[in-house]
């Protein structure tokens, strides 16, 4: 007869999102057990953020050297080693990879189960070595996994997507890459600023989401100044014997070979296999389980989501947070506690950083705008170029998003993310002390529009005009 175990709280996958929502319940007196066939370490360490940043970070050495002639220094000689680039990117990765399996060494032995896990009834799980499992409530935190087409499977080995892109042994001399999300922004941009002819193809024509026409023509002048950009068109591949032939039609239309093509069109959650429909959960038009993202619960039931499995917003700190939130609930199972959720924002590690945060419309939103060509501390350090959208809603200024390409981005966005949490008005950011000569100064320049826009006057006792530079 099959083994069964009992516990408080189950949690299907030991990824990001699961690591937290088992030490949240095990934290909540709930007695755990985490179930991942692997325990290879999470998406982000292995196949994601890290990896990906560290392609980037060889790139922003590349555009580094490019710019240091601007201040006076010539740098003879610059080659780019491909084979060296990619050995550090996997090394460093192996290292961020190894660092979450030795987490593992922190939870009890008992509570991990290497296995596979599917459902067999609202509160059962059945373990592809056979056990089952008896749990209170369930955390289903199982991630998502890159879409690849038919067409460009087809392509082969020719064909990657970011599970097998970091690891390529050299850089390739020609690479597409299809989709415009974050993914391959950020690696069509990284690629091509090491040297690689890239060119980026997207069905749709506005990349990232962004709301700011302003925001995406900076974006598409920085991205075209190192790459081909294809917007608005459909891509068919072909297998040829020089390579991987796309051909392009729609905005424009084309044709060229490429050594590899990079397949970024998205990624869908981790849920075949699970036997939901033994779960009782209601599912959207998508298949995704209905869920309330204050509670992470699904419907009245004791299933939880957490992570991109949810398909909320598919980022590494809502994966922790959604973990958290619902390892807590589900130890508490059956009285959930709402939360009220963070400000939604996301950072593209573009060259300069592109991000989005928090709302751009609402009845009545007054927009500030701020270019970053004459900015004082941008000018000194050379990275002189971006722009900057802020939406604040009428009639007081209060922030609620922006989108912004800009030096210092990543910085800018933290802090515009925490005034609209702290549902700051336009007025009260201009009261806060800025620094000089810092790239933070050239947030005045739109707030002051904003404030400009509404009833309440500048601060009496801050200075309206701008330092040298600011
Ligand atoms: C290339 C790339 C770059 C990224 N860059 C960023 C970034 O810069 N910043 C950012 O915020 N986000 C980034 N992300 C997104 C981020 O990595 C994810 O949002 C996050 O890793 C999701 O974590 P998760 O816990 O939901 O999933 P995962 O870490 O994928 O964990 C899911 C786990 O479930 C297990 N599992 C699946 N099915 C079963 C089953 N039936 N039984 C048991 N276990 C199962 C899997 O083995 C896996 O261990 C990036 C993603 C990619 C792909
Ligand atoms: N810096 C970060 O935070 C970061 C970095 C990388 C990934 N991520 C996460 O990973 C998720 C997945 O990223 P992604 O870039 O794969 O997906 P995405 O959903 O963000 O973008 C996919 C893009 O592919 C396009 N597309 C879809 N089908 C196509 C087709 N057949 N031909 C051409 N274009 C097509 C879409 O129009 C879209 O622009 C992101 O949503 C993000 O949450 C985050």
């Amino acid at each position: 007869m099959s083994q069964t175990l009992q516990c408080d709280v189950a949690v299907i996958g030991a990824g990001t999102a699961g690591i937290a929502a088992e030490r949240a319940a095990r934290k909540n007196g709930a007695s755990t057990l985490l179930i991942d066939p692997e325990f290879n370490g999470t998406t982000c360490a292995t196949v994601g953020c890290m990896p990906s940043k560290l392609v980037i970070a060889a790139a922003r050495e590349v555009v580094r050297i490019r710019r240091a002639g601007l201040f006076g220094i010539e740098v003879d000689g610059m080659r780019i080693d491909g084979s060296a680039v990619m050995q550090r990117v996997r090394a460093e990765r192996d290292r961020f990879a190894a660092l979450t399996r030795e987490s593992f060494n922190d939870i009890p032995k008992q509570v991990l189960l290497r296995a596979r896990a599917r459902f067999d009834g609202p509160n059962i799980l059945k373990l592809d070595d056979g056990r089952r499992i008896e749990a209170r409530a369930i955390i289903i935190a199982t991630g998502s996994v890159p879409i690849l087409p038919d067409p460009f499977a087809a392509l082969g080995d020719a064909a990657l997507t970011s599970d097998r892109v970091f690891e390529l042994e050299d850089l390739p001399k020609r690479l597409a890459v299809v989709g415009s999300g974050a993914i391959g922004l950020e690696l069509a941009q990284a690629f091509a600023h090491l040297g690689v002819k890239v060119a980026l193809f997207d069905k749709g024509e506005r990349m990232a989401k962004l709301r700011c026409p302003k925001v995406h023509s900076r974006l598409r002048e920085f991205l075209e100044e190192s790459l081909d950009l294809h917007l608005g068109v459909d891509v068919s591949p072909h297998q040829t014997r020089e390579g991987a032939k796309l051909l392009w039609r729609g905005k424009s239309e084309g044709e060229a070979v490429f050594d590899k093509v990079l397949v970024a069109v998205g990624r869908k959650p981790m849920l075949g296999g699970l036997d939901l429909e033994k779960a009782g959960l209601d599912l959207d038009d998508h298949g995704i389980p209905i869920h309330d993202r204050k509670t992470m619960r699904c419907g009245e039931t004791a299933v939880f989501l957490a992570g991109d499995v949810a398909a909320d917003l598919p980022l590494l700190h809502e994966a922790s947070h959604d973990g958290a939130i619902a390892g807590r609930n589900a130890a508490a199972f059956p009285a959930p506690i709402p939360v009220s959720r963070n400000t939604a924002f996301s950072i593209t590690f573009t060259e300069p950083a592109l991000a989005t945060i928090g709302e751009a419309e609402e009845d009545g939103a007054i927009t500030g705008t701020a270019e970053f060509g004459d900015q004082g501390r941008a000018r000194v350090d050379g990275v002189n170029r971006g722009a900057l959208t802020l939406y604040a809603a009428a009639p007081n200024g209060r922030l609620i998003g922006a989108d912004l390409i800009a030096p210092a981005g990543e910085h800018l966005a933290h802090m515009l993310a925490w005034a609209i949490q702290s549902g700051q008005t336009a007025t009260q950011l201009l009261a806060m002390p800025f620094y000089h000569p810092t790239i933070e100064e050239g947030l005045k320049q739109a707030l002051r529009t904003i404030c400009a826009a509404t009833p309440i006057d500048l601060p009496s006792d801050q200075d309206s005009g701008t330092p040298s530079g600011a």
